[in-house]
């Protein structure tokens, strides 16, 4: 249907569609009446599927992911990451860059069932965005280059994946390159992943030889013609004792082992073999073992494995296949939170992107309920309620504007202003009060011990640390308030972005996670905000700990309008075994019980947001310290007469007892940093508690410290010849190799180096190695520096050289 044709059909409709350069029509939206257009966009939810694709860095998901949508129908033509014309990649530099940097979802249909697509970047700079994703997901697939097998970006996000209980295939890509190996790549996946791989496929031909598979389950070959030039012409063939006696036996022994290994997994599907087909396991039907092979998948107990070439047109169609019947639908996740909403709303904004047109872009997904145009909606998060004033479907960077969208689709919502990405929706203050008491009823032990909202709040992402740093600068002091306007942006749709305020110097601090997320956030606020900005070195974020336990006092007497605020702290810190990123709260006995919620959450959210932002002090200073083992005691007073509609008595020692009502003792055994704590803000009583932070500061000056800097894992895979350089390189970049493999021709040097040093490698290899290497890096911890290193790092921070 030409595309004049699709519009007048849609305005028909009422419809609003945009459609851009290579989409096709969207099937099913052209209808006769709003019903069967309804129905269409919200299908049973049995038939979605919401699915993303994950990988190492270069594996093929952007590849794979336009070959999908070429299939589906919603493209017209074959998209080319090396021609930079994907439909996914959609931001320009993603387009240059031939990476992918913010997952876009796109929506579209395969054989009756909705499929919402999310494809989600492979650099490690953003991984954020990968869990960001997953999150929202209820089934992966995971794409591997099948020379290369299980890479290190790979654990990483299988690593995410199994944090969120995400039910996967694996998908071996590239099995049209040189070197290319279905067995080693499966050995991989069982050793490095430690995943239990079902053979659902097995490749004819490997490299050069690649024509197409074999289907295990139904024993058919399936051929693409090599003339055709999209792949969209490939037959499927029973196997036959005639024509392919010695691949039919191969085949017949893969299935026979494949249900052995189903049957050793899923009780029900033993019983039924060793009952009806026990003798002979020809006569199970494929669709027997499909059904096992999708309780499996979903039990997670092992991974369904296909493979095929993205690139040459191979192997997509019936990957397509296999996502949609062995992942799950939205149902058949198990969301404990659903039961407390009973069908009311309750979604999750998992993206937020800025349209210079339509305002901030909110991408959602709907656990329950049902989301329309005008509907007002209350974020438990923000704890404020605003009203969504269109509904889209998202197609990549094109929508299509929808009247209504129901449980398990992924909808995208314009009008939303306060909504950050991790935010959890329902449809009113009250819907969100009558679940949380429902939540209580329910006997949630381990939510018992949660505040209300934090008890309905979806699991949140877990932002990193950002590990660089460097100063930006707008092109005059009349264009900051645009920079700053830019950056409150990209902070909304990238919480891995943080923005400092440098309180001597005035200037504004960027904090990423790496030196190509600040250069693309860079490059963003020129394209997309017209800013030319000059950004200063970048620089490493040290950390910093200490050695030994500390005291420090301090008191606050302030006259806040009619009241006095008579604060005195004091404070210890010492080491504490403990790995937690965020500060444990403890309270002395003595407050533990009588504490008020609210006085408790406005101590917690204080020391939490304290400790999750960083200290201009300490980056002047060059690097920035880290409470990691340290126990902060604190207690504080505050005059009875003063304060009583807040506190009620508690004390813990006598000498105060008649002048003072709240006397509190915090432990903060943390990486976190302290410093001006607005404890008790939300309430009003003290508008700041500097002084905690200046005391917290005052105590730390006392105790001896030690430099923390950031420890990179390091793989970089490199041929044979190249090796000694790369080595000899990596020895004077302080690195640890830790193993050298062999993968296939080439070297895997897999080992640690400080951030510092790695610095602009990706120039320095391709120099090394004329550009045949490839390395990959992640963060793997903070390690202590040795007293010369340290103490040169401080030498050159205070500029003595
Ligand atoms: N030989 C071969 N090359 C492929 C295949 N699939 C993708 N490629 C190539 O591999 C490179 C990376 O492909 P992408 O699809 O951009 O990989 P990606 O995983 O999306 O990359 P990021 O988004 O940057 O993580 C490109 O040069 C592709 O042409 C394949 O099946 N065979």
């Amino acid at each position: 249907m030409c595309s004049s044709k699709i519009r007048a059909s849609l305005k028909r409709l009422r419809l609003h569609v945009l459609l851009g350069r290579n989409y096709s029509s969207l099937p099913g939206l052209i209808g006769n009446d709003i019903k069967s257009l309804h129905s269409i966009i919200n299908p049973p939810i049995a038939k979605i599927r919401n699915i993303g694709i994950m990988a190492h860095i270069d594996a093929g998901k952007t590849t794979t992911t336009e070959r999908i949508l070429y299939y589906s129908g919603y493209t017209r033509s074959l998209g080319d990451v090396d021609d930079g014309d994907t439909v996914t990649d959609f931001m320009t530099q993603e387009r240059e860059r031939g990476i992918t940097i913010q997952s876009a979802a796109v929506t579209f249909d395969w054989k009756g069932y909705r499929i919402n697509l999310i494809d989600t970047p492979g650099h490690v700079d953003f991984t954020l965005e990968v869990e960001r994703c997953l999150r929202v997901l209820d089934g992966a697939v995971a794409v591997f280059d099948a020379s290369a097998g299980v890479e290190a970006q790979t654990l990483t996000v299988w690593r995410q994946a199994d944090k969120h209980k995400i039910p996967r295939i694996c998908f071996l890509n590239k099995m049209d390159k040189i070197g290319a190996s279905f067995n080693y790549a499966v050995e991989s996946i069982r050793e490095k992943l430690k995943a239990k791989p079902l053979l659902l496929q097995l490749p004819i031909g490997e490299g050069k030889t690649f024509k197409g598979v074999v289907d295990v389950v139904s024993k058919e070959k399936l051929l693409w013609n090599p003339n055709s030039d999209d792949g969209k012409d490939f037959e499927r063939k029973p196997l036959l004792e005639m024509s392919d006696p010695e691949l039919l036996k191969e085949i017949t022994e893969a299935r026979n082992a494949l249900i052995e290994q189903v049957a050793d997994l899923d009780d029900e599907f033993a019983d039924l073999v060793l009952g009806e087909f026990s003798e002979n396991f020809d006569l199970l039907p494929a669709e027997k073992l499909q059904t096992a092979v999708h309780r499996v998948t979903l039990a997670q107990t092992a991974v369904p494995v296909l493979c095929g070439s993205a690139l040459k047109n191979k192997g997509v169609q019936p990957l397509l296949d296999a996502i949609t019947m062995y992942l799950p639908s939205p149902e058949e996740r198990n969301y404990e939170f659903l039961q407390w909403y009973k069908g009311d709303l309750c979604a999750l904004a998992f993206k937020v992107l800025h349209d210079k047109q339509r305002g901030p872009l909110v991408f959602m997904r709907i656990y329950s309920g049902m989301i329309k145009p005008q509907l007002a909606i209350h974020n438990i998060n923000g704890n404020c309620t605003e009203r969504i004033s269109r509904l889209l479907l998202p197609f990549a960077d094109q929508h299509v504007e929808i009247p209504s969208l129901t449980a398990g689709n992924i909808a995208l919502t314009v009008g939303l202003k306060h909504t950050a990405t991790g935010d959890t929706i329902v449809s009113s203050k009250s819907s969100a009060l009558a679940a949380c008491r429902r939540a209580e009823r329910e006997g949630e032990k381990k939510h018992r011990q949660n505040s209300e909202a934090e008890r309905l709040l979806l699991a949140g992402v877990e932002i990193p640390e950002p590990v660089f740093f460097c100063t930006i600068e707008p092109p005059s002091m009349a264009k900051q308030p645009d920079l700053d306007h830019a950056l409150k942006c990209l902070q909304r749709e990238d919480p891995s972005l943080k923005v400092k305020l440098d309180p001597d110097s005035g200037q504004t601090i960027l904090c990423g996670m790496g030196e190509l997320h600040i250069e693309i956030i860079h490059d963003r606020i020129k394209r997309e905000y017209g800013l030319e900005t000059y950004l200063g070195p970048l620089q490493v974020a040290y950390r910093e700990t200490i050695l030994n336990s500390v005291r420090a006092t301090d008191t606050l007497d302030r006259t806040l309008g009619d009241r006095r605020h008579l604060v005195t702290v004091e404070l210890e810190a010492k080491s504490l075994e403990t790995s937690s990123l965020l500060p444990v709260i403890e309270y002395a006995a003595s407050v533990a019980e009588d504490l008020s919620r609210a006085s408790r959450e406005a101590v917690e959210n204080g020391l939490h947001s304290a400790c999750l932002q960083d200290v201009m002090y300490w980056v002047r200073d060059c690097y920035k310290p880290t409470f990691s083992n340290v126990v902060a005691r604190t207690i504080a007073w505050i005059p009875n007469s003063r304060c009583s509609n807040y506190f009620t008595f508690i004390g813990n020692s006598s000498r105060y007892l008649h002048n003072y009502d709240f006397c509190l003792c915090l432990k903060m055994p943390t990486k976190g940093v302290m410093r001006s704590f607005t404890v008790f803000k939300e309430q009003g009583v003290i508008s700041s508690w500097t002084v905690l932070g200046l005391v917290g500061i005052k105590a730390l000056k006392k105790a001896d410290k030690q430099i923390l800097e950031p420890l990179m894992n390091l793989e970089v895979t490199v041929t044979r010849d190249y090796l000694s350089p790369v080595l000899a390189d990596l020895a004077q970049r302080r690195g640890n190799i830790q193993e050298i493999q062999t993968r296939q021709d080439n070297k895997v040097i897999i080992g640690f180096v400080p951030l510092a040093e790695i610095m602009g490698y990706s120039t320095v290899l391709r120099t090394l190695t004329s550009g045949s290497a490839t390395f990959a890096l992640e963060l793997s911890n903070y390690q202590a520096m040795n007293p010369q290193d340290q103490s040169t790092l401080l030498s050159q921070r205070s500029g003595l050289f």
